[in-house]
């Protein structure tokens, strides 16, 4: 199979088209995507906000190639990816695009280092480029010393960390992020935050990050508010 190809030009990392998606409640239907679009270029980062139920998560799930629209496209790279079979998907899925969650995910019985390796060498890296890749990633995030340690040896800002890690590892052209410092206090998420801003800046990447935190918001390239199942960009 063919590797991705890196179109990335002058055209956007992603584009969504008039995105719609409704999910059955009862018997009828709750339309929660209702032309949603939105380009975002190399080097943006986009805040996206809107209410609890507005459709941030299913419009990440949609980009990330998680779940499909029932219309629109999902163009990452120049390629409609609505339209690709799912084996194309995945491939495009888990060489780029990185996944942080709320949560971190992160798999008990490995370490931070190996966390950040596994994913590389499903994509077929080699396990001393991926190991190489893991150590430059949680260096750059102020864990060194913490690469051996198990998540549950971890605080939460530091799982984060390593969530953040791992969604980079495979060098992905767009990252996105569900309220990524949701969980932590305050202090801590402004910290996070601004470390997953800087990667992400001095990686290129494009960004859309879903966040309840306006103060985080401002502090991001652009701002796009989901209503009505569409997205509209917030004057500043
Ligand atoms: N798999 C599903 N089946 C049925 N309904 C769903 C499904 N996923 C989401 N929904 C509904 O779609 C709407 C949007 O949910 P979504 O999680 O995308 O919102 P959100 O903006 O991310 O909310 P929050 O800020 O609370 O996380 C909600 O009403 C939710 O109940």
């Amino acid at each position: 199979m063919s590797e991705p190809t890196r179109q990335n030009g002058n055209g956007p990392a992603l584009a969504l088209r008039a995105i719609a998606r409704s999910y059955r409640e009862g018997p009828s239907r709750l339309q929660v995507l209702d032309g949603a679009a939105l380009d975002i270029h190399p080097g943006e980062v986009v805040a996206l906000i809107g209410p609890s139920g507005s459709g941030k998560s299913t419009l990440l799930h949609i980009a990330g190639l998680l779940e499909k629209p029932d219309s629109g496209a999902v163009v990452i790279g120049g390629e409609d990816m609505a339209a690709a079979r799912d084996a194309r998907r995945t491939r495009v899925r888990r060489l780029e695009v990185g996944f942080v969650y709320q949560f971190h995910h992160l798999l008990p019985e490995f370490s931070a280092l190996e966390n950040v390796l596994l994913p590389q060498l499903i994509a077929n890296r080699s396990r001393g480029e991926g190991r190489k890749r893991a150590g430059d990633l949680l260096d750059r995030l102020g864990l060194a010393a913490r690469a051996r340690h198990r998540p549950a040896e971890l605080s939460g800002g530091e799982q984060q960390r390593v969530a953040i890690a791992r969604a980079l590892a495979n060098r992905p052209r767009l990252l996105l992020a569900d309220e990524p410092t949701g969980n932590l206090d305050p202090r801590t998420a402004g910290h996070v935050h601004e470390e997953l801003l800087h990667l992400v800046r001095t990686e290129g990447l494009a960004a859309l990050i879903a966040t309840h935190n306006l103060e985080l918001a401002s502090g991001m390239d652009r701002i796009v508010r989901l209503e009505n199942g569409r997205l509209v960009e917030e004057r500043r």
